[in-house]
């Protein structure tokens, strides 16, 4: 390529720079204006809701159907996501808490949901994060709740039984594992690696074969793993990308997950209920007495309804030895017609029943 024919790809960019400069201005303005209509339309004692899930959902979906490339649909959702994430912090900045310390996976699921110009909250156990969304000093938490290697994260699905909040989103994440050393470690010295449980039972294969006779502790998260191997000279840590930058830390190993597609799914909790998109998600808890059939009872009215399960947890309910609480969530919304009566068939049949929301399924 000529001198000549970059100079004037340079100057196209720039004008079509200058074009998308005053079209994202021209669509925060919007933004803007919609925050005020919220504001002046709201009833006595009402509070102002600016963040819409369902509208959220809306405007990324659309936008992958519209997109013609070069970009890939994901590439092209995130960058609209940044750009509705800053529009939506000039109607008002939200506030989310996420499990820290920062670097976590929880704090990369929470920008991959939010984007960035959300204010993260880092706070040391699940259930604080629960306890900070009930007390209303965040607006939403974001908590893991199963990885695609070891299942459901307990603590979270416990944290349900004790807490009334709402869940109004999902997020998934890949999750990369890497073996992370500080500039000082002697790497043929490593005696210990340091990461979360579920992190080192994600890649037990890969440090069996190879380093099976070094010592494996559990802290308690990845990014807290992290920050202790910058002070030991004979440790690693495995944790992701994010904490590696954050902590100054090289790779000695990358990608070593078990499974290639190990992925965490992340809900987004709150107190604010969102309406239907027509591709949804629900989450319910459901006891049932302790008699025999009781699981097959509770699952006949989905079935006679065509309702698509995706998922079946069982937790001790915490009311009696030996009795249990079922999680279930289904394809489709509360208010469907054909899930609004199955829920109703699944009460009757049940102890108790407690929708924990219904929410978009997720986009990116
Ligand atoms: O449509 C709205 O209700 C808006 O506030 C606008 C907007 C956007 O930028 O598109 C911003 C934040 C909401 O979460 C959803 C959408």
């Amino acid at each position: 390529m000529s001198d000549h024919e970059l100079q004037a790809l340079r100057v196209r960019i720039d004008s079509l720079d200058e074009k998308i400069l005053e079209l994202i201005s021209q669509r925060a303005r919007c933004a803007q204006e919609v925050g005020r209509i919220k504001m002046a339309t709201l009833k006595e004692g009402e509070e102002a809701i600016f963040y819409r899930p369902e509208r959220e959902a809306q405007v990324l979906k659309r936008i992958m159907e519209l997109n013609k490339g070069p970009l890939d649909n994901e590439e092209m959702a995130r960058l609209f996501r940044e750009i509705m994430s800053t529009c939506l912090a000039l109607e008002q900045p939200l506030k989310v808490a996420y499990l820290g310390p920062e670097g976590t996976f929880s704090q990369a699921a929470a920008l991959k949901h939010f984007g960035q110009a959300v204010v993260s909250k880092p706070m040391a156990a699940i259930d604080e994060i629960f306890r900070e969304v009930a007390a209303g000093a965040v607006s939403f938490g974001v908590v893991p709740v199963e990885n695609s290697t070891e299942g459901a994260i307990n603590h979270t699905l416990d944290s349900f039984l004790e807490h009334d909040l709402v869940i109004c989103g999902e997020v998934e994440l890949r999750i990369h594992h890497h073996l992370l050393v500080a500039e000082n470690t002697k790497t043929e010295k490593i005696s210990r690696i340091y990461s979360h449980a579920q992190s080192l039972a994600q890649c037990r294969k890969w440090l069996d074969a190879h380093y099976p006779n070094v010592e494996r502790v559990a802290v308690s998260s990845n990014a807290e793993a992290a920050k202790r191997v910058k002070s030991e000279w004979n440790s690693a840590a495995i944790a992701g990308d994010m904490a590696a930058q954050l902590y100054g830390l090289s790779i000695l190993a990358d990608k070593i997950e078990d499974r290639p597609d190990n992925s965490t799914r992340f809900l987004i909790i709150g107190n604010q209920t969102v309406p239907a998109t027509g591709d949804d998600k629900t989450s319910v808890i459901i006891s049932m007495s302790n008699k025999p059939g009781a699981l097959h009872e509770l699952l006949i009215p989905f079935h006679a309804s065509g309702i698509d399960l995706t998922r079946i947890e069982t937790r001790p309910s915490r009311s009696g030895k030996w009795s249990y609480v079922f999680f279930i969530d289904f394809y489709g919304h509360k208010d469907d017609p054909l899930v609004r009566d199955a829920l109703e068939k699944v009460a009757q049949e049940s102890v108790g029943l407690k929708v924990l929301g219904s929410y978009p399924n997720a986009v990116l």
